[in-house]
């Protein structure tokens, strides 16, 4: 008797078990139903809703938001998170820094939740950003709210292999990307399905349906089904009906909480500009940078060449304050680690593109410095919303140029942005033209960076539309170039034509101011009894190139230190230099019948003339000469007659490969028959010795293996009875088990742990089979019981893919993540 008792406790236990997992499940139903009806019945035009806890949100998400302390909520909160939660497309505008993030994603965690997605359903939400900064931060936040939640979410923001992405991204529930890179997986990621895509969200929507991102977004959109529900945020919100088509938004409610206001910028903002004439503009900005040391700042110059000139020549001016700086042509890596330098710094001034100009949180900025003019308004507002942000003070500087002034203001009152003006004391000012000069002149690296700089801001100028502002016949581009510590400013040939294209070329040195060429004579050397300067012998200079051997060195070189091509400069301001006979020999002359760029005395359009540097001849710089030079390089190929195969033998002597027997050594070797079976018998009594050694070494192989596969089995059996987590492994990783993409990860499963969670994380259609079989004999019990055993393992390897990786949390986490997930 007690025997069958006993027997049938086990089988009393599981009855139990599985009746409490169908309670729970339905009892889920139930809370589900409620959620959804709350929703249904959420009052959009309520007042009452100020705090999260007055939201119909999951537990998850709800204690999310708890503990990462959102207690209430902002104004476009407040608008946006209710049409969100009913599934309405959302065009939303508000001002910076007031909390879209969050309006966002609450709406993605809870379309996903009241979908009852789970990491099987695949890919349910897609957010795109327009930068990886960006994206990183938004990626952050979904992070921090969603830690309860049982999604897997991704961040693809471009850099490293596609394969090693592609393996991961099938799992994943909620994807944070940049466009390019996402669509590069929408075409080639044959696991990556958008089918059931339930969400899409535009961050920064303006921007990313703007010309730059035109095609990428129009060809993302093809992938994507029209039932999905889109949401678009943005400071600086476009109504346009061509964007409204071009996604196909399904009578979109548009959410403009500011709309009515004063300003179009936070209200906690003080804005002002100094009118300082171009080439003063280093001296304000040192002395500013001075006067300002106990603070952060952030001073946003229009290219990438100019923020890195900036930095270069002004922290060897030691103003007393840690100096950063962040553009789009260095390394992902070097990009995460600035910004989370300057996140955590307490003073810091970080020179900076446009690419931080959107979106970015950095905590505690007390200054917004626009050095260069902002390219429209929409960048002005976005660049001074990186401070004042939340319910925080701010200050933002603007530098015009006198030439700017009239123009600028009368943008900034059609946009409401309130601004005063104010002047530099006199005190303050500081004159680091010579330091710079002196700098360039010691430091040719520098020197060039000055030349890109001046080149990349007249163009960024020249390019503008908008030429009640941007006027390049307005700006002193000579004093400019001085300040940059430039010998003279580069003319451009765009502005010359005809004859004074010839003169400029042919007038090299004459070109140098009349005052140096007095000074000299005709040897170039000095005059007696004359005193000359550090600064005219540089400008007196005959080999002034840009392109001196070190240059040469560094070209083709990408990233933070190289100076290598620039794609940004091909066109107008595209310099280029006159090659000397031995610059690059064969290759200019072979260039020169087909392509006459090469030739000295006719510069071609496009060309720009390096004047007032003096040299025998003009200085030209060209940036597409690397590219020609390796076409010439082909083209040489052409004349050098046809290739020679040789073999080296064991002395390292050179060899034909193939050499012919003297006939009459053949003949004295015997018939040619004989001669053929002979060799045919040796070959194969080779290929069979070569043959049985194979196969030895792949038996050897495959008896190592298992021998390190019942070890390892041995050992994560102790391991799993001691509580120990399994080592993991996906496909595709490599055999020492290390996982190249660990840090796609997700967020963590909290909450439910162990096969709780699994059992409720599986489709419901198996475990309802699972409950129909479980009135089986005892015997069966048992089997089965092995069974679901060896399959629980199985999929605990599997899911804990999910569970156990780490998000990335320190800046090696980031290296780590660059390592397998980064760049457009
Ligand atoms: N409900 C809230 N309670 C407290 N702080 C909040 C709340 N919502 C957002 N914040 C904080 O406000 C700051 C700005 O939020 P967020 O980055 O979402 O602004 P944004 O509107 O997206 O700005 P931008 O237009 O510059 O992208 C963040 O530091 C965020 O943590």
């Amino acid at each position: 008797m007690p025997s069958r008792t006993s027997a049938k406790a086990p089988q009393r236990q599981h009855q139990n078990k599985t009746e409490t997992k169908s309670l729970k499940r339905k009892r889920d139903q139930e809370d589900l139903q409620k959620l959804q009806d709350a929703v249904d019945k959420l009052d959009l035009k309520s007042d009452e809703i100020v705090k999260f806890s007055d939201l119909p949100l999951s537990n998850a998400t709800a204690s999310g938001l708890e503990a990462s302390h959102f207690q209430n909520l902002t104004d476009i909160q407040k608008a946006a998170v209710p049409l969100g939660l009913k599934g309405k497309d959302i065009l939303a505008a508000a001002k910076t820094g007031s909390g879209k993030t969050l309006a966002f994603l609450i709406p993605v965690l809870e379309r996903l939740h009241r979908a009852q997605w789970s990491e099987y359903d695949g890919l349910g939400a897609l957010i795109i950003s327009p930068t990886r900064e960006l994206a990183v931060q938004t990626f952050e936040v979904l992070r921090k709210i969603g830690r309860r939640s049982p999604y897997s979410a991704g961040l693809v923001i471009g850099g490293k292999s596609l394969q090693d992405e592609a393996q991961r991204l099938h799992r994943m529930n909620i994807l944070v990307c940049t466009p390019g890179r996402i669509l590069q997986h929408l075409d080639q990621t044959s696991g990556l399905q958008t089918d059931n895509l339930q969400i899409l969200v535009l961050d920064e929507a303006d921007r990313i349906m703007d010309m730059g991102f035109q095609q990428t977004v129009d060809a993302l959109v093809q992938h994507l089904p029209k039932t999905r529900q889109t949401l678009l945020f943005s400071a600086t919100q476009s109504k346009r009906i061509s964007d409204l088509a071009r996604l196909s938004l399904k009578d979109p409610e548009y959410v403009s909480v500011h709309e009515a206001a004063v300003a179009a910028t936070p209200t906690t903002l003080t804005q002002s500009y100094v009118v300082t004439p171009l080439p003063d503009k280093m001296n304000t900005l040192f002395g500013f940078i001075k006067a300002n040391k106990k603070c952060k700042m952030i001073v946003f110059l229009s290219s990438g060449k100019q923020v890195r000139f900036a930095y270069e020549s002004l922290r060897h001016l030691q103003p007393g304050i840690s100096l950063l700086h962040l553009h789009g042509r260095q390394k992902q890596v070097a990009r995460l680690e600035i910004t989370s330098r300057f996140s955590a710094s307490k003073y810091a001034c970080l020179f900076a593109t446009d690419i931080v100009a959107r979106g970015l949180d950095f905590p505690a900025v007390d200054f917004v410095v626009q050095v260069d003019c902002p390219e429209d308004l929409d960048t002005y507002i976005h660049r001074v919303g990186r401070t004042a942000r939340y319910e925080a003070k701010g200050n933002a500087v603007l530098f015009l140029d006198p030439s700017e002034e009239a123009g600028m203001l009368k943008l900034l009152e059609q946009r409401k942005v309130p601004i005063r003006k104010v002047n530099v004391k006199e005190g303050k000012k500081q004159d680091v033209q010579n330091s710079i000069q002196s700098m360039i002149f010691s430091n040719r690296d520098l020197k060039y960076l000055a030349q890109k700089a001046f080149i990349s801001y007249v163009k960024s100028v020249n390019y503008n539309k908008n030429k009640e502002i941007f006027n390049l016949d307005k700006l002193d581009l000579d004093g400019y170039a001085t300040s940059l510590g430039l010998p003279g400013a580069p003319q451009i040939k765009r502005f010359q034509n005809g004859e004074d294209v010839k003169k400029l070329k042919n007038a090299s040195r004459a070109m140098l101011s009349s005052d140096s060429e007095s000074d000299l004579d005709d040897d170039g050397k000095k005059k007696k009894g004359e005193v000359r300067t550090k600064f005219d012998k540089l400008v007196s200079r005959k080999n002034q190139d840009v392109l001196t051997d070190h240059y040469a060195k560094l070209v083709g070189e990408d990233g933070e230190n190289g100076v290598g091509d620039d794609d940004e400069e091909d066109d107008f301001l595209a310099v280029k230099r006159v090659l000397k006979d031995d610059d690059f020999d064969q290759a200019a002359s072979s260039d020169s019948d087909s392509d006459s760029d090469a030739d000295s005395t006719s510069p071609p359009i496009g060309t720009k003339v390096l004047t007032g540097l003096g040299g025998d001849a003009p200085l030209v710089v060209d940036s597409k000469r690397r590219e020609k030079l390796l076409q010439s390089k082909k083209k040489l190929l052409r004349f050098k007659g046809r290739p020679d195969k040789v073999v080296f033998d064991d002395d390292g002597t050179a060899h034909h490969p193939y050499r012919i027997k003297d006939e009459a050594d053949f003949q004295r070797d015997g018939d040619a028959e004989d001669q053929r079976r002979r060799f045919v018998e040796g070959e194969a009594a080779r290929v069979k010795e070569a043959d049985a050694d194979d196969k030895q070494v792949a038996r050897e192989r495959r008896r190592e293996k298992k021998l390190k596969r019942k070890a390892r089995e041995a050992e994560e059996a102790k391991g799993g009875a001691d509580g120990m987590p399994m080592p993991t492994l996906v496909a595709g990783d490599d055999e020492d088990g290390e996982d190249p993409l660990a840090f796609l990860a997700s967020l963590p499963t909290v909450g439910r742990s162990g096969s709780e969670a699994e059992e409720e994380d599986r489709p419901r259609k198996k475990a309802k089979k699972r409950v129909e079989r479980d009135d089986g004999s005892e015997e069966e019990d048992d089997d089965r019981k092995q069974k679901s055993k060896k399959k629980d393992k199985k999929k605990s390897k599997s899911k804990k893919v999910i569970e156990v990786t780490e998000q990335p949390d320190t800046l090696e986490d980031y290296e780590t993540l660059a390592a397998g997930l980064l760049d457009d």
